[in-house]
């Protein structure tokens, strides 16, 4: 049987809300932010988290690292039970807040490394060959001496990730990694990630609003929904679940409403047939395609692609629960 390394079992946390009413009493209200989530992440395995803003990814987060104690239910991290055991599990895993820093702020990156790498009691002929590999494969070398408050974001995230796995934890949980960077800095990452679990068989765990990193990353997808698993299972299987379609919305040269190709289908006119969007499904057909399609009955004069929003898919899958 293979490795455990996150198991849940009916795990929850509520949340006393205190509201005012009209008047002046102060009414508590119950938020189930988890509300009894079983699963089971083995070794290696790459997994994203997703849900719609609320959903309960990050109190799940907090309990999985021990930095909040669960209202009930179990989980063990590593094997070990996050919050009485936080300091040996802190030796197991990395974690990456896209919105918050572990790094220090007024030191030079490489500072931040080094320290890291005295905080996990590494000897140095373990960590400085494991801190220059991270400085290669994730491109820090032109800014190590800058300070960390004058990185740019895509920089300073760089860094982070980094700064996680100084020690070669087992598990990386990244919160939001790509969240306000550019499609260049998304890819690098991205492919950085792809790398770094190949060598060094890393457990991934990533929760994000953008489809594309849980397409390039994981091969298995948990979806919340207000706190319970909506889904559990490959992003194949949700692919045939949800039809995860991408519209490719183009502005042509000419005005031509309602042209239709054959790999896509037109879901949108706009500006009197100068723009329209045609929705596919990537597993049948590519971007590439259907803009060639377009293009050969057409002058295209710009494009964009829209990614399947999250918010949509657990839509989907919220009433596909209720129907059945
Ligand atoms: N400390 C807290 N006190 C009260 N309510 C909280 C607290 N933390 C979270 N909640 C509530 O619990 C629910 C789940 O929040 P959580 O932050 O886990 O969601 P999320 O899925 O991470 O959302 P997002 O994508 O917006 O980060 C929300 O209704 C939130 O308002």
């Amino acid at each position: 049987m293979s490795d455990a390394i996150i198991e849940l079992d009916e795990l929850r946390r509520t949340f006393i809300v205190r509201a005012r009413t009209g008047g002046l009493r102060r009414v508590a209200r119950e938020v189930h932010a988890v509300d009894g989530i079983s699963a089971r992440i083995d070794a290696g395995e790459a997994v994203g988290y997703i849900g719609a803003n609320g959903a309960g990814k990050s109190t799940t987060i907090k309990m999985l690292t021990g930095i909040l104690v669960p209202s009930g239910g179990r989980v063990r991290t590593c094997g070990y039970e996050p919050v009485p055991q936080r300091r040996t599990l802190a030796r197991e895993i990395g974690v990456v807040f896209g919105q918050r820093s572990q790094l220090w702020w007024d030191l030079p990156l490489r500072e931040s490394f080094d320290i890291l790498a005295a905080i996990h009691r590494l000897p140095a002929a373990r960590a400085r060959p494991r801190i220059e590999q991270l400085i290669e494969g994730l491109e820090l070398q032109a800014f190590l001496s800058t300070p960390v408050r004058q990185l740019s974001l895509g920089e300073r995230m760089r860094g982070e990730v980094a700064a996680a796995l100084v020690h070669r934890p087992r598990l990386l949980i990244l919160d939001e990694p790509t969240i306000g960077l550019d499609m260049i800095s998304k890819e690098r990452l991205r492919q950085f990630l792809i790398t770094e679990r190949a060598e060094e068989g890393t457990t991934l765990l990533l929760t994000t609003h953008d489809m594309s990193d849980i397409e390039r990353l994981c091969e298995r997808v948990l979806v919340v929904d207000h706190g319970k698993l909506a889904y559990d299972g490959t992003l194949r299987g949700l692919s045939r679940r949800v039809a995860l379609q991408r519209v490719l919305v183009v502005d042509l040269a000419e005005p031509q409403p309602g042209l239709e190709v054959p790999s896509a289908v037109n879901v949108g006119t706009e500006l009197n047939g100068a723009r329209q969007s045609f929705s596919f499904a990537p597993d049948q057909t590519t971007a590439a395609m259907v803009l060639a399609e377009v293009s050969a009955v057409a002058e295209v004069r710009d494009l964009t692609l829209t990614e399947p929003a999250i918010e949509d898919i657990v839509r989907t899958l919220y009433h596909q629960s209720i129907e059945s």
